[in-house]
């Protein structure tokens, strides 16, 4: 009898175990974060928080205060909402680690081996090789050939002299990717050798073919992107899965080799992929293909953003337009498709403060990129506020750096644009904000933050200030409907950094008159 009881009392222990197991629900613990388990099993707040995440998380911070945690597909996510604490997960390097989420989402999505030399593929230090090879002295070369790749590009095919082409009607986000994608895929990945060598018309068309097919193929997995992230497998998506492989087999080494000026940072990764890795030829070429969406993901939109919002505001346009001026008299440079190249040096590109804030506020409307740490172990985490929270090890740590950018008590009318938001008084870079009358430290985080702040934020910020300084210099261009709305961001991509707009919105442009 006694020996039944106890056999159905572990019975009805077991099942509660695994019920509890199944549904996965955390009891919060005294000194935690608020918890909110969600009503799904596993997928906890996933749909709540994938719907709308600004206004998903508001709501929790007006619930919870600064910290609260949610579970979401499975993991427990503690978001800190209060921008003078985000320094203490920034800062935090001895309890939380950065590399763990990046380099396994990487794996994932672009199917290589990991890059974590902890898993013994590689003893390649991956940090230190953006640092050198995208900052610094490999800025200037980068800087060039961009500015060299985007005038081909743009000006192709070349009009008859004097002779201004009629309008062209496109899509903004259309023209900017077709642009920006080619000149940043020559600048980072080089040139076909052959049209060097022969500068023949039909190597030249064949090159631009490749480099359209890069893109086709680029597009094609760059959709199903959030989706590899959520941990859902590439096999599911055949189109996708065909387009990645088809990017890494033009990216193997022996097609590679067969480029010329290819930039620092693809030259570097070969030899360390070639000396410090035990990775195949097939998972060599799959970084590169992280690079090339690391390069083009954000930036592509982020370019959109910046064009779209300037167009848009007549005093964006005639402050821009009036920097182009002065800078190319300065230099005593005359725009003109049939004579030389414009140039631009990086001190001229760092000395261009409207564009810069015309960028840095289409960015901060743009952005929503997650910063995410985990923590290695047990540890209190202490607030601004002085109020301490216990974390336990594998959670996740998230910044949700879209909160600030569009907090009121920061940015005055934060969904409205307005071009000068970052210049002073001066005309010169805004860098005081404030928040409840203390300046803050933490007030525009598109590129993240601290040790995983993203390597190639300067290069992106010129490529996006020689396209627009380009295009000012080139080109007339207007809205063709100049009431249009702004277009709305494509939520599916929270987290992972610049949106894309919902639909795409028409312009007209057409070469200067001579
Ligand atoms: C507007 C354009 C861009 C934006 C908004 C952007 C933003 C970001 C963000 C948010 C991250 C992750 C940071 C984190 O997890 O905290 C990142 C990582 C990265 N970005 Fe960018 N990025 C841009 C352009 C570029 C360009 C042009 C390059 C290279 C040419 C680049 C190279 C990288 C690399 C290599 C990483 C991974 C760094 C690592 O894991 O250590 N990015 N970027």
């Amino acid at each position: 009898m006694m020996l039944s009881i106890a056999l159905i009392w572990g019975v009805v222990v077991g099942f509660c175990c695994c019920l509890w197991l199944a549904l996965g629900i955390r009891r919060r613990q005294p000194g935690e974060p608020q918890v909110e388990n969600g009503w799904i099993p596993y997928l906890g707040c996933a749909l709540q928080f994938g719907a709308n995440p600004l206004e998903f998380l508001r709501s929790r911070q007006n619930k919870y205060g600064h910290i609260f945690t949610c579970k979401i597909a499975g993991q427990y996510i503690h978001f800190l909402c209060d921008p003078f604490s985000y320094h203490s997960v920034i800062r935090q390097g001895r309890h939380l680690d950065w590399k763990k989420f990046h380099l396994a989402a990487s794996a994932k999505a672009f199917g290589h081996d990991s890059m974590d030399p902890s898993h013994g593929y590689t003893t390649e230090n991956l940090h230190q090789t953006f640092l050198k090879t995208l900052q610094g002295e490999a800025l200037p070369s980068l800087i060039e050939n961009m500015m060299e790749n985007l005038q081909n590009v743009m000006l192709q095919p070349q009009p008859a002299p004097q002779h201004p082409k009629e309008w062209e009607v496109e899509g903004i986000f259309a023209f900017c990717y077709k642009v920006m994608f080619e000149s940043g895929y020559l600048t980072l990945f080089g040139k076909d050798l052959n049209v060097q060598e022969e500068q023949s018309l039909a190597r030249q068309e064949a090159q631009k073919a490749l480099v359209l097919n890069a893109l086709e193929n680029f597009k094609e997995f760059d959709k199903i992107f959030p989706a590899l992230v959520a941990g859902l497998p590439i096999h599911v998506f055949k189109s996708a899965h065909s387009a990645r492989e088809n990017l890494a087999k033009s990216m193997m080494a022996e097609n590679l080799s067969k480029r010329t000026d290819v930039s620092d940072l693809i030259t570097m990764r070969m030899l360390l992929n070639d000396t410090l890795s035990t990775f195949n030829d097939l998972s060599k070429a799959r970084t590169h293909v992280a690079l090339l969406w690391a390069s083009q993901a954000n930036t592509l939109p982020a370019t959109f953003w910046a064009l779209f919002y300037m167009i848009r505001s007549a005093e964006a346009m005639k402050a821009a337009s009036e920097e182009v001026k002065k800078v190319l008299e300065s230099t005593g440079q005359r725009p003109n498709p049939q004579g030389p190249l414009l140039t631009l040096t990086r001190e001229q590109l760092d000395n261009l403060p409207v564009i810069d804030s015309i960028i840095k506020e289409a960015m901060r409307l743009s952005s929503a990129s997650m910063n995410v740490r985990i923590a290695k172990e047990d540890f209190l985490l202490h607030l601004d506020n002085k109020e301490s929270y216990r974390i336990r090890k594998d959670d996740v740590i998230a910044l949700y750096p879209q909160l600030l950018h569009f907090d009121p008590e920061i940015y005055e009318d934060p969904l409205e644009y307005k071009h000068d938001r970052y210049l002073d008084e001066n005309g010169q870079e805004k860098t005081c904000f404030y928040r409840q009358g203390r300046r803050l430290r933490y007030f525009y985080m598109p590129f993240g933050s601290g040790v995983t702040k993203c390597p190639g934020r300067f290069f992106a910020v010129h490529e996006i200030k020689q396209f627009l300084f380009l295009l000012l210099a080139h080109f007339d261009m207007e809205l063709l409907d100049s009431q249009v709305k702004v277009p709305p961001l494509d939520q599916s991509r929270a987290g992972l950094g610049i949106l894309q707009p919902v639909y795409d919105v028409d312009f007209r442009y057409r070469l200067k008159a001579q």
